[in-house]
């Protein structure tokens, strides 16, 4: 029965605009559809009683691993494009972890593949063949890191107030570092896995991951091999993201958002600086590039993966949420203005549009003869590259224009997130086990891209998740300044990834209790 009043209540919040409440519904809404199953439900999953090893580690081991992280952020494994990437550090990189991890590279069923030089493929042979393989995903590169406005020099990996700092302390040699540091204490306490599994470490996600990942992929799919889910990058604890709300929740990452480099030229006639024509290639780009910039894409927010995960929602809730769910054409823009605000949620509900690079001028008193800007683009789910490219020709509206699609990719598929879904099944256990003050787990989409996407043929369950707590100040870390990571958070990281790879010793999947809704 209806609550009396609680549709003139919803009404009220909603028309007087109280942005902290509607973000605190919408919260309540993503929330509230992915509590943890009953600890029953959790049987039979991983190992047990005494063959489970406990994640201790000693006073030795925790210096031991923080060393070895400090170590790899010293290592300026920088790709700039391509073409220009830092083979020295990646070289050192491959040394480093021989040297700190030795039981990883000696042990009988592990082998060791180096791909394209700088990339390394474990492949860990369990000892149940019928347990069909998984992935754990990460790179060893890093956006470049200009000294300046950093607390400290960005590749000194130094340790300050319980953090370490550094260029790819969050993104993503914590995650490099941290997998091989869990299996290698795994294998000092002697442990052999029931399930194979592979360790993938890219050296070029930071530019399209064509030389790393995706010739690993493509190594793999040529040995048929499938994987049951792969796990990556992407997705994390998110800690003090919506006012109202104390508690972290987990956001595993499903899908993620399309992307496209492009490079708009204008050429021109050069001449001498004294006589200039009305307009040069610099002026006519850097209009075309404004407008661009001023005329943000259509928010599709209703549009996309968010309208059919609202909709599958309605149904479990009661009054007056379940009206607000069914009737997004009316709650709908309310919400999306709000989400538009902060650059992270505004990425969540449309494609974004970054201009990246500028590039002209040959000396000061030559008129340009051509002028470049390269746009990054994130291409929301519910659009694809042609229709994003469409929209930009009509935004810019100039002929003198020409557009050179430098790579573009559609947005990635939903990866299964029920409760059969093994691989995101696993994330939520072994999020419950090791941080208990998480109550809630959503799927949701990472507006990044990460090097996952090159194995959509031999997997359908693509994760991305890091084990990491972060608030929206440390999200602008990303490929920004004094990224950093706690000393615990990285020990977390590491027990996290101990408990998964035995929790994933088990063939099967928890059955949802029936009064369960999962999203
Ligand atoms: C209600 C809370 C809303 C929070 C919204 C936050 C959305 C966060 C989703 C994903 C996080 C993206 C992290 C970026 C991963 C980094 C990977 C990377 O750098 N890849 C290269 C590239 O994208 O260029
Ligand atoms: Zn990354
Ligand atoms: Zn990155």
């Amino acid at each position: 029965m209806a609550e009396p009043g609680a549709a003139a209540s919803a009404g009220r919040l909603l028309a007087m605009g109280v942005t902290g409440t509607v973000l605190a519904l919408v919260a309540v809404l993503l929330l509230r559809t992915a509590t943890f199953p009953e600890p029953d439900e959790l049987r039979g999953w991983g190992r047990t009683g005494a063959s489970r090893i406990p994640a201790q580690f000693s006073e030795a081991e925790r210096t031991a691993m923080k060393e070895a992280l400090k170590e790899a952020i010293q290592m300026p494994t920088v790709s700039f494009s391509s073409e220009n990437i830092n083979t020295t550090a990646l070289a050192e990189f491959g040394e480093h972890i021989r040297k700190v991890f030795p039981f990883l590279f000696s042990t009988s069923f592990i082998q060791h593949e180096v791909v394209e030089q700088y990339s390394h493929l474990f492949t860990i042979h369990g000892s149940d063949p019928k347990l069909e393989p998984y992935m754990l995903l990460a790179h060893i590169d890093v956006v470049p890191a200009p000294n300046d406005g950093w607390e400290v020099p960005p590749f000194s990996g130094l340790e300050r107030d319980g953090f370490i700092y550094g260029r790819g302390t969050i993104d993503n040699k914590n995650s490099a570092m941290a997998i091989l540091q869990a299996m290698e204490l795994l294998l000092r306490r002697n442990y052999v896995p029931q399930r194979s599994f592979y360790i993938s470490l890219g050296h070029d996600e930071e530019v399209s991951g064509t030389y790393g990942a995706q010739k690993i992929a493509a190594l793999l799919e040529s040995r048929g091999i499938e994987l049951s889910f792969i796990i990556d990058e992407g997705g994390y604890i998110m800690d003090d993201f919506i006012p109202g709300f104390e508690k972290p929740f987990a956001w595993i990452s499903v899908s993620e958002k399309g992307g496209m480099n492009l490079m708009l030229q204008v050429d021109s006639d050069p001449g001498h600086s004294s006589m200039p024509p009305k307009e040069t290639s610099i002026g006519i780009l850097a209009a075309a590039v404004s407008r661009l910039e001023k005329t943000p894409m259509p928010n599709m927010f209703g549009y996309g993966t968010e309208k059919s995960i609202l909709e599958q929602l309605a149904g479990q809730f009661g009054f007056p949420l379940n009206i607000i769910l069914t009737n997004l054409w009316i709650f709908g823009p309310i919400m999306s203005r709000i989400l538009e605000k902060s650059p992270a949620t505004n990425a969540m509900v449309r494609t974004t549009v970054a201009l990246t690079m500028f590039n002209s001028g040959i000396k000061v008193n030559v008129i340009p003869p051509t002028a470049q800007a390269t746009i990054n683009l994130r291409i929301h789910p519910a659009q694809t590259v042609p229709e994003v490219l469409e929209i930009v020709r009509n935004v810019v509206a100039d002929d003198r224009v020409r557009y050179h699609v430098l790579n573009a990719f559609d947005p990635l598929p939903l990866s299964p997130h029920d409760n059969e879904a093994f691989g995101y099944q696993l994330l939520k256990r072994t999020i419950r086990d090791v941080f208990p003050e998480v109550t809630a787990v959503v799927p949701g989409i990472c507006v990044g891209n990460t090097d996952a996407r090159h194995y959509t043929n031999i997997s359908k369950g693509l994760y991305r998740f890091n084990p990491i707590a972060l608030n929206p100040q440390s999200f602008k870390s990303f490929h920004g300044l004094n990224e950093k990571i706690s000393i615990q958070a990285y020990e977390t990281q590491v027990a996290f990834l101990f408990e998964l790879i035995q929790n994933a010793d088990t063939e099967k999947v928890p059955r949802p209790h029936s009064a369960e809704h999962e999203l």
